[in-house]
């Protein structure tokens, strides 16, 4: 299969071609650039000299239903919103990693995105990729609206609870911790290393966009599950991020029974590790790799339940579940070029 990627020269495009590289159904990567034509890859990211050697191309669609079956949008939000009709109506299965297709309502986008949404009828056509529990979905879908990494995290967290109705649906709030290449490439004053180093801020306050992104797919699984409340903070790192879910037990659990929901719900998932008693997940844990590790435990003293939720921002939280959505598309085994071991230490 031959694939595109816009955006190549992000951080989203760059871990694609990482995975790609290893992918067995993937015969050639096409890269197209909205500003740097003409460039080869190797000027933007000289780690991958001798890897992948192309020049980057214009976005043409005219051009590019030719060139390629499917492609990846690793693009900031409104460019989807311009280009993926054009290019699901040329026939190419479309991957959007940006939060513009992801919202059903485009009055809501446009509340928390601070920008107009993409046409309702490319939105009605997106399919949310949340892979692990919208596969069948997602096998019949042409455009794939990428979750993002903080409700990914969140989701995979919450799903088997939420489903099950065990919680107060009011109770539930998710503290939530990225590492600095979740903002991208581009370098800010809130994510450059005199900023960032030796400090942890707390950022976009009950305004985040993935707040009507995670409870979507929360009501979309319960409807007695309304608002949440969702806090973002960057942590001086550069990939992973950990969810911390607190919520109130609708009754008294045992720790053991919260367990075995877990494993049930994701024993075929081979991107899914649930944590023995007592065994909780860091970071580093994932990193660089797919998986989303998750740890639960009930407080009898409390009654409330945490959940506890790790993935590389970059690879389950965009790019590799990007790739698991293809593979999903495409009828590939769902662990092509996916099979990689978290780097440690
Ligand atoms: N980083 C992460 O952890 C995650 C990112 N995402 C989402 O994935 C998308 C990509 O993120 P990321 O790779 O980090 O972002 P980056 O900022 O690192 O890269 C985005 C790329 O988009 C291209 N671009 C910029 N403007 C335009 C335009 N007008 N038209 C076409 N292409 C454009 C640029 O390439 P060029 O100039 O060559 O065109 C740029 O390299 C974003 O929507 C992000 O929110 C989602 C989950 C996690
Ligand atoms: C650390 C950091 O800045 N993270 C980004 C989230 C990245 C992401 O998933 O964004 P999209 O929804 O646009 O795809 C943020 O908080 O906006």
């Amino acid at each position: 299969m031959r694939v595109g990627i816009i955006g190549a020269t992000g951080y989203g495009g760059a871990e694609l071609l990482r995975m790609l590289k290893n992918h067995p159904h993937i015969e050639e990567v096409v890269l197209y650039t909205s500003s740097k034509e003409g460039m080869n890859i190797n000027e933007s990211y000289p780690h991958l000299t001798a890897i992948y050697e192309q020049d980057l191309k214009p976005i043409d669609p005219d051009t590019l239903k030719n060139e390629v079956e499917a492609v990846f949008l690793a693009t900031p939000p409104g460019v989807s919103a311009e280009w993926s009709q054009t290019i699901v109506e040329s026939g190419c299965q479309v991957i959007d990693l940006s939060g513009d297709l992801r919202l059903r309502s485009p009055e809501q986008y446009k509340a928390w995105y601070k920008r107009e949404a993409a046409a309702k009828s490319i939105i009605d056509q997106a399919v949310y990729g949340l892979t692990e529990w919208r596969r069948e979905e997602i096998r019949a879908a042409k455009l794939i609206a990428n979750p993002g990494c903080y409700p990914t995290a969140t989701l995979l967290g919450l799903a088997p609870l939420i489903q099950e109705g065990l919680v107060r649906p009011d109770s539930i709030i998710i503290d939530a911790k990225s590492g600095t290449s979740g903002a991208g490439r581009t370098p800010s004053a809130i994510t450059h290393f005199s900023e960032m180093n030796e400090n942890f801020k707390i950022y976009q306050i009950n305004q985040h966009k993935h707040i009507p992104e995670i409870e979507q797919q929360l009501n979309d699984w319960n409807e007695e599950v309304a608002a949440v409340t969702f806090q973002p903070h960057l942590v001086p790192m550069v990939r992973g991020i950990m969810a911390t879910i607190y919520m109130t037990a609708k009754k008294e659990i045992r720790e053991q029974e919260l367990r075995e929901l877990y494993q049930t719900s994701y024993e075929k998932e081979p991107f899914v590790r649930i944590r023995k008693q007592g065994s909780y997940p860091a970071t580093k844990e994932v990193y660089g790799s797919n998986y989303c590790d998750i740890g639960v435990t009930y407080d009898e003293r409390t009654g409330r339940i945490t959940v506890v939720s790790v993935i590389d921002n970059v690879v389950k939280g965009a790019s590799g579940q990007a790739i698991q959505n293809l593979n999903v598309m495409n009828g590939f085994d769902e662990e092509a070029g996916l099979t990689l071991v978290p780097m440690y230490p």
